[in-house]
């Protein structure tokens, strides 16, 4: 994986973190929180409703402390005038009170029931449940209370009847009467609610129940004692949105989505300036590493002016590639050095049998001329130089011999000592005639030079034999017999009295030379009275 990629997937790892992150807390810190304050909310709400009720109640008794403390009521009750219902309760009276009942009890017995027309008819069963029993329940408690009636529940309110100076004896009660209608349910909501239901329950009082739907939605539930039948209650039920949840859900997502723009960007910018500042400079660097392997240049290191970390890597590189650099170039110097050694013959700098193999092995050398004339040579008696002039004559005469032997070839000649006072020289020639006259230039240089400044006159004899190029390949087998025949020829020269040159060349019919050439004296006897080989004169 390149460095780029893990770059790249860190960054993308990294936006995936802030994300899931930014949920976490979204699920396990705000939501729960935005939950805790909505249920407050919704209770709030629901004691809202009450107070609304007691509110109302309170009204009520209000109304009702006014009625039974007036003088006329008071004087009702005592005289039973008719003129007090015509006067102050007939016509539309309950509407314009806003009161669905209005009960005056004496003794526990009904003076005067109004009603709205609604309730005309249920006249009977309400009395029968006021005087059932919450009266006395009813005044203990403040003279306000709700009770469960045949029409619904009931907000009522009651009063004894006294003076107007509020003296007793009281003469009797007088009720307020307001059913929970759809009317009053309206007053009592607040604008944000749905829906309310204020309603008859057949549970008793217990704990309020909140619920907060999954989606936007919430059901709040409270419920409120009723004075004449504790097994029952009045239920209030709130629906509503859930506000603060879906203003809590729009700004986590503004912030969401911000902090996940930002974070893009900041990726963005991130990989841009990593790139440049960091990704760049490492793999052009790893490509000057690469180049520079391969070709030790070091023009493929460029100098930085850089001073961070990458730049000093760069110059630490390029002082360690110098290094490498010198140390390769001067390596192969040294293996030009050697290689050279292995083929140079120290006391005469000629090459030595290494290197005349190697250039015979070359497919070219013999291939471009017409004739290949392959001598040995060495120096007559030369252990008399040794013996009479000492060792270090002797190796100047070696020298000398060498470079007249060199002066006889030509520069693309192949010249070399083979042995101790033994030279091998392999020339192109493009006539066999060429063979001798070089054979003959060796021997009469070497006569006529005058080793060691003169001091010392010397001989040499040469065996050569002549081979067409065509006949010649690179095969070491073939030349060993080419220059075996050549010690041959020079033995012969030896024999026959040296300072003189020997040599053959193949028959001019013959096809194949290399095949016939003898391996030994006896053989080139025989080869010679067969005629596989001729005499060069
Ligand atoms: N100075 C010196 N002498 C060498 C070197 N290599 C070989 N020799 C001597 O060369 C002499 C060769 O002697 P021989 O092989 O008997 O031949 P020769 O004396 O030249 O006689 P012919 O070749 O038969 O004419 C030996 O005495 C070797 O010690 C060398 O590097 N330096």
């Amino acid at each position: 994986m390149s460095l780029k990629s893990k770059l790249l997937a860190s960054l993308l790892l990294l936006l995936a973190v802030l994300g899931s992150g930014i949920a976490f807390i979204q699920q396990t810190v705000v939501i729960p929180k935005v939950e805790a304050f909505e249920i407050d909310a919704l209770r709030e709400d629901l004691e809202r409703i009450k107070y609304g009720l007691d509110r109302e109640l309170t009204h009520m008794r209000r109304m009702a402390t006014d009625w039974a403390q007036w003088d006329d009521t008071y004087d009702f009750v005592v005289s039973r005038t008719p003129e007090y219902v015509e006067s102050a309760l007939g016509g539309d009276a309950m509407e314009q009170l806003s009161m669905d009942m209005l009960l005056i009890t004496q003794d526990e017995k009904l003076v005067t029931y109004q009603s709205t027309r609604a309730l005309s008819s249920l006249r009977e069963p309400l009395v029968s449940t006021l005087l059932r029993g919450p009266e006395s329940r009813l005044l203990n408690e403040g003279g306000q209370g709700l009770i469960a009636t045949p029409a619904g529940v009931m907000l009522v309110a009651a009063n004894p009847i006294l003076t107007t100076e509020g003296e007793g004896p009281s003469r009797g009660t007088l009720y307020f009467g307001q059913l929970i209608d759809a009317d009053l349910t309206k007053q009592l909501r607040p604008p944000q609610i749905h829906a309310i239901f204020l309603r008859l329950d057949s549970t008793p009082p217990g704990p309020d129940d909140i619920q907060l739907l999954p989606g936007s939605d919430s059901v709040s539930k409270t419920w409120v004692p009723l004075l004449n039948d504790p097994d029952r209650s009045l239920q209030i039920e709130l629906q509503q949105g859930r506000p603060f949840l879906d203003s809590m859900r729009a700004y986590t997502y503004y912030i969401m989505g911000t902090i996940f723009v930002l974070g893009i960007l900041g990726s963005v910018v991130t990989y841009v300036l990593l790139k440049h500042y960091l990704l760049s400079p490492i793999e052009q660097l790893q490509h000057n590493m690469q180049s520079f392997s391969t070709s030790h240049s070091l023009a493929d290191i460029p100098t930085t002016k850089s001073s961070d970390e990458i730049g000093q890597l760069t110059r630490s590189f390029r002082e360690m590639a110098t290094r490498i650099s010198d140390n390769h170039i001067s390596m192969l110097h040294r293996q030009q050095q050697l290689k050279e050694q292995s083929l140079t013959d120290p006391l005469t700098r000629l090459g030595n049998r290494r290197y005349l193999d190697s250039r015979l092995q070359q497919a070219e050398f013999a291939k471009k001329h017409p004739y290949i004339a392959t001598f040995s040579t060495d120096i007559d008696h030369f252990k008399q130089v040794n013996d009479r002039y000492g060792h270090d004559n002797g190796d100047k005469v070696l020298r000398e011999f060498a470079e007249v032997l060199q002066g006889c070839c030509r520069d693309d000649d192949c010249v070399a000592r083979v042995g101790g006072e033994e030279f091998t020289a392999v020339c192109g020639i493009s006539s066999i005639q060429d063979a001798s006259e070089i054979a003959e230039r060796i021997r009469v240089r070497t006569e006529q030079k005058g080793f060691v400044d003169g001091k010392i006159d010397l001989t040499c004899s040469v065996g050569f034999i002549v081979i067409p190029g065509h006949e010649l390949d690179t095969n070491m087998e073939t030349w060993s017999r080419v220059m075996k025949v050549a010690d041959l020829a020079l033995y012969e020269a030896k024999e026959s009295g040296r300072n003189r040159w020997v040599g053959w060349r193949n028959p001019l019919h013959a096809e194949k030379t290399i095949a016939a050439l003898p391996a030994s004296a006896e053989e080139l006897r025989q080869a010679v009275q067969k005629e596989a080989l001729v005499a060069i004169n």
